[in-house]
């Protein structure tokens, strides 16, 4: 086991990864909330978990440990019911509940479980009808509130540990989640972060305890001074000139370059990668749907100014920044779907451009996006197929399955 983080690039070998195996939180999605839950569709459960489980034993029998952070999370409150309750209280009081009825109903109900169903049951969403609570207010019967079925909603997202938080360095950022369907998940990190022997002395670069968004999706560490990271749907340009001070002051940190890549915010490319991942020193996936016409596309370097402030350098091609920061006279493009105007979309779609790095020129990635696959194989790339039937329902990839906790120095 490696204690605390070590993650100094996007492609050092991968020794441990954090993971979260879809439950009964996919199953309490229903066709009025999937949209506003993050989903297109409504995965089977059962085929979910088996891809999760063959995912997990592809990374395992490549030499990472895998780590579940409901299992973290299980420990940290079983070690301490103090932390337990304190974290149910902020919970509920996120979701919106004072003391109260309600509140008293829902932590008493929750504290009853042993720890582990306690934090399945947070992921899974609990339902009105479980909770023996009294319902006597006009809300309870009419308008939006009576509408829902849920006293604390299902965190379907959850198996996509990579947003919730980012290793970087040898720290972290704990995320402030753009929908309230996933702002529940970073709490879940704050506290593994804040009580879990593991990560004892692990800086926090940034908490989720801002106006101001950022996720993992968009954080790329593609070197152990520079980090590109996605203005997009998710992640506002704020937060990242603001990310970009604290990792340039902080002694622990050993960044002094951030590369601010614009995309376009919708929900297909909602992160920077699920356009755009490193796979080998001088390797990238990209998806050409980024770049307009004329094959611009905004990009900005950060770099540390006077006084503690930043310093910004604008340009308009992706390759000449990528090289400039990373110090490479050449470097591989590789294009999703082979920049086919059909194949391209269509694997972007189902995550062609979303590949996880096990080592230098060696990925994991869904096998449905042969087009891609074959490129990537022709450009000399070591390829791991997973399953993807059910998975990709949830429009996420190997990358967005997971946080890597621990890499190989290159
Ligand atoms: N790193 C990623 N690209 N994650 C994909 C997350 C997908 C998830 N349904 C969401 O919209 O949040």
């Amino acid at each position: 086991m490696n204690n605390g983080i070590n993650v100094n690039s996007e492609i050092g070998k991968l020794k441990s990864v954090l993971l979260h195996r879809p439950g009964a939180e996919v199953e309490n999605i229903t066709p009025d909330t999937m949209h506003q839950l993050l989903f297109d569709d409504i995965p089977y459960l059962k085929i979910a978990q088996k891809e999760h489980d063959f995912f997990a034993q592809t990374l395992r029998d490549n030499g990472a440990e895998t780590v579940y952070i409901e299992n973290l999370a299980t420990e940290v409150f079983d070690a301490s019911s103090d932390v337990k309750h304190e974290f149910l209280d902020r919970l509920l009081h996120e979701a919106g509940y004072r003391p109260g009825r309600t509140y008293d109903g829902l932590t008493q109900y929750l504290s009853s479980m042993s720890t582990k169903e306690m934090v399945d049951k947070i992921y899974a969403g609990v339902r009105k009808s479980e909770v023996d609570i009294k319902r006597t207010a006009l809300s309870d019967m009419a308008g939006s509130d009576a509408e829902n079925y849920f006293y604390l909603n299902p965190l379907p997202n959850a198996y996509f540990t990579r947003d919730p938080q980012a290793s970087m360095g040898v720290g972290m950022t704990i995320n402030k989640m753009t929908f309230p369907a996933r702002q529940p998940e970073s709490l879940i990190t704050e506290y593994v972060m804040a009580n879990h022997p593991r990560f004892k002395d692990t800086p926090i670069w940034r908490d989720r305890n801002h106006t101001t968004r950022i996720e993992g999706g968009d954080e790329l560490i593609l070197n152990k001074t520079t980090v590109a990271i996605g203005v997009s749907e998710r992640t506002s340009s704020k937060t990242i000139q603001n990310l970009a001070k604290e990792l340039f002051a902080n002694p622990r940190s050993t960044f002094d370059t951030v590369l601010a890549v614009e995309i376009p915010h919708n929900h297909a490319m909602m992160h920077l990668d699920t356009v755009f991942t490193m796979i080998n020193h001088d390797q990238f996936t990209v998806f050409p749907g980024i770049m307009d016409g004329a094959g611009n596309i905004n990009v900005f370097i950060l770099r540390p100014g006077k006084d503690g402030e930043v310093e910004i350098e604008r340009l308009y091609d992706l390759k000449a920044a990528l090289k400039k920061v990373l110090n490479l006279s050449e470097l591989d493009l590789i294009e999703c779907g082979g920049g086919d105007p059909i194949a391209a979309p269509r694997e972007q779609w189902n995550d062609g451009s979303n590949t996880l790095a096990i080592a230098p020129g060696e990925i994991v990635t869904y096998d449905r996006n042969y087009v891609t696959i074959e490129l990537l194989k022709e450009h000399g790339i070591k390829v791991h197929e997973i399953l993807s039937s059910e998975l990709g329902r949830g429009r996420g990839g190997a990358r967005c399955m997971s946080q890597p906790l621990w890499r190989e120095d290159l």
